[in-house]
């Protein structure tokens, strides 16, 4: 957020939440399940029969999970975009989310493009606002997010086993690489344009269900939440294959092949579905192998000289 509000009576907490949060949906038949949605002390909702509910919620903040000067759309969009990831690493369907959002000032023109960017994506994935909470201070933007799938087929961390494939649902890499040029001063390109406004992969992971044994979105680096699949797999290892490694060259072509790697395995910003598929599971069409399970705990990657190389689960961490 750049710049203050300008207007001398800056709108009420009540009519800023009418002006831009009472939002109509456009998708057929998104908030049929909301039975109250803002404006009463909290929201009634109506679970689909005969599914699970799967809740998440991730915070941005200013200056740390996107740049100051960032347009207020692609961070509403940025902002749902990655509690989306996780309900499709889920495998699940999206319904309703929550919206906790710090405001240093009221900025009538942030808020109309923070609300049009996220209800872009919103109406998009099928996924209602129902209720939220707005107070003052640096800037933070919490998502919860609330989605469903049938009984006992959510996608999980922990189902991995040793000779299993490791599959991405797309390259990695362009979305730190876009945020390294944005603190270059580029304002547009592929990367960037990657960074700005993530794609969850929602659809990928609907499929998933009942084929995939485990599922992450890789928001921290490939091997950081592939680290977190090994772990809560029961102290299995990995071998990643080198060759194999989805590289977008048009958006890694400023970076010498060191820096490419590093990207492509400890980047974030990714927000690609990493999961796991036993030998005889079609690969999904736009899903690149990468690798295999191994009962040795560790990430090992054999290299393009067909050594066999240790890597430490380094990614991205706030402390
Ligand atoms: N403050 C918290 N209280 C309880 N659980 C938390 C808290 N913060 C994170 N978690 C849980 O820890 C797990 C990992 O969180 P996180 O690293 O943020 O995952 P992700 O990358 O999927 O957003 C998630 O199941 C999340 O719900
Ligand atoms: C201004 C800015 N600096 C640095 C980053 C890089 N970055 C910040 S947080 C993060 C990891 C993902 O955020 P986190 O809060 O850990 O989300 P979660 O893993 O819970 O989904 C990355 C790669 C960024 N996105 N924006
Ligand atoms: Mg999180």
């Amino acid at each position: 957020m750049t710049s203050a509000s300008s207007s001398d009576n800056p709108l009420d907490e009540f009519s800023l939440i009418r002006r831009y949060f009472h939002h109509q949906p456009h998708h057929a038949g998104q908030g049929d399940s909301v039975s109250m949605g803002p404006g009463d002390d909290a929201a009634i909702l109506i679970p689909p029969p005969g599914q699970q509910l799967v809740m998440t919620q991730d915070t941005s903040l200013e200056g740390r999970h996107f740049p100051a000067d960032m347009a207020a759309a692609d961070v509403g969009y940025r902002c749902l975009a990655v509690n989306l990831s996780d309900l499709a690493a889920m495998g699940a369907c999206p319904l309703w989310f929550l919206l906790s959002l710090t405001l240093p000032e009221v900025d009538e023109d942030w808020l109309a493009g923070f609300s049009h960017g996220m209800f872009e994506l919103a109406d998009a994935a099928g996924i209602a606002l129902v209720g939220g909470d707005i107070t003052r201070g640096p800037l933070a933007v919490s998502i919860q997010a609330t989605g469903a799938v049938p009984a006992g087929q959510a996608l999980r961390r922990s189902g991995a086993r040793a000779g299993e494939r490791i599959c991405l649902g797309g390259v990695t890499g362009a979305g730190l690489h876009g945020l390294h040029l944005w603190q270059q001063g580029r304002r547009d390109g592929p990367a960037i344009d990657h960074f700005r406004r993530p794609q969850p992969q929602l659809e990928l992971g609907q499929s998933l269900r009942k084929r995939a044994s485990a599922c992450i979105d890789i928001s921290d680096g490939v091997l950081a939440d592939l680290n977190h699949v090994l772990d809560a797999s029961g102290g299995l290892g990995a071998q990643l294959d080198e060759a194999a490694l989805p590289l977008d060259a048009a958006i890694l072509s400023d970076c010498d092949h060191q820096e490419q790697r590093r990207l492509q395995l400890q980047g974030g910003d990714d927000y690609v579905l990493l999961f796991t598929l036993a030998t005889d599971e079609p690969i999904p069409a736009g899903c690149h192998v990468i690798g295999h399970i191994e009962e040795a705990p560790g990430i090992r990657l054999k290299t393009m000289a067909g050594e066999i190389r240790s890597l430490s689960a380094k990614g991205w961490q706030h402390f």
